[in-house]
């Protein structure tokens, strides 16, 4: 359910903001002194106005480390409000951090470990047999769990089979299409694709790409958006006009 900031239900319909901080990591890793540090950044973004914090440990830890995910959940025991969302493969190492740190939201991703980045969804009838257990398992534990997908609507039933309770639309191409002749015909099947979510009792989180700029469209078209998971463009933002301000500026693009 859509909840104001202050928990309580609300008429409005609001799409909570995670902010991914992949992004300072990679800055951080670039030397050994410890700046720009990851957890001072989740203080800044949270009082900025964030309602969550992305993080996507990859196996190579080329940006968020794992002592990054303890960290982080060491400081968000003091914003109780906040949700923890970590991305990824669940292989053994994503497992084992979900067991150590019970994250708010486990959201699978099914990138190869030299992936550049994310570029695909789950074929969630392939992978069934891979999923259902995990799933399941992070469920136990108390995590929500979302799967990246594609917008393909006839993939939705079988999310809601799973056992899984989100899906996080994969939005690279509508990145792409945005202020293309494409435009429209993307963003009906992206919209077609929450409309059969919905249908399945699943709820809808979008992500990779987004920006000031694309977002408002984006969320027009899928009222129903839960949240939203911003990084790379965050990051781009703030080298301009300031982490607060460029948190400032998603809240804005989502209506808040
Ligand atoms: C899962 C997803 O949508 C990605 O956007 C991812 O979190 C970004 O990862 P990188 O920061 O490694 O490109
Ligand atoms: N799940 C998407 C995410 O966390 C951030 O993606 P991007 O904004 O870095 O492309």
């Amino acid at each position: 359910m859509n909840k104001s900031n202050s928990g309580q239900p609300s008429s409005r319909i609001m799409t909570n903001l995670s902010i991914n901080l992949n992004k300072i990591a990679l800055l951080r890793n670039q030397r050994h002194v410890g700046y720009p540090s990851v957890t001072k950044a989740a203080e800044t973004v949270i009082a900025a106005g964030a309602h969550g914090i992305t993080v996507h440990p990859r196996p190579d830890e080329r940006h968020i480390r794992r002592t990054d995910v303890y960290e982080l959940s060491e400081l968000l025991k003091s914003h109780p409000g906040i949700e923890y969302n970590i991305e990824g493969n669940p292989y053994p190492d994503y497992m084992q951090l979900c067991r150590d740190v019970r994250p708010t939201q486990a959201t699978l991703v099914p990138d190869a470990p030299d992936v550049a980045t994310s570029d695909d969804g789950w074929d969630v009838f392939a992978e069934a047999e891979r999923l259902r257990p995990i799933i399941g398992e992070l469920q136990s534990m108390g995590c929500r769990v979302s799967l990246f997908m594609n917008p393909d609507p006839a993939a939705m039933a079988q999310v809601a089979n799973l056992g899984a309770k989100r899906i996080e639309l994969y939005t690279g191409p509508w990145a792409d299409a945005f202020g293309t002749p494409a435009e429209q015909e993307v963003l009906a099947q992206y919209s077609e694709s929450a409309a059969a979510a919905v249908a399945e009792g699943l709820e809808i989180n979008a992500g990779h790409d987004l920006t000031t700029e694309n977002l408002p469209a984006f969320k027009a078209a899928l009222p129903q958006l839960d949240e939203v998971s911003i990084g790379h463009a965050f990051t781009s933002d703030a080298l301009w006009i300031g982490m607060e301000e460029s948190v400032k500026g998603f809240l804005k693009a989502l209506g808040a």
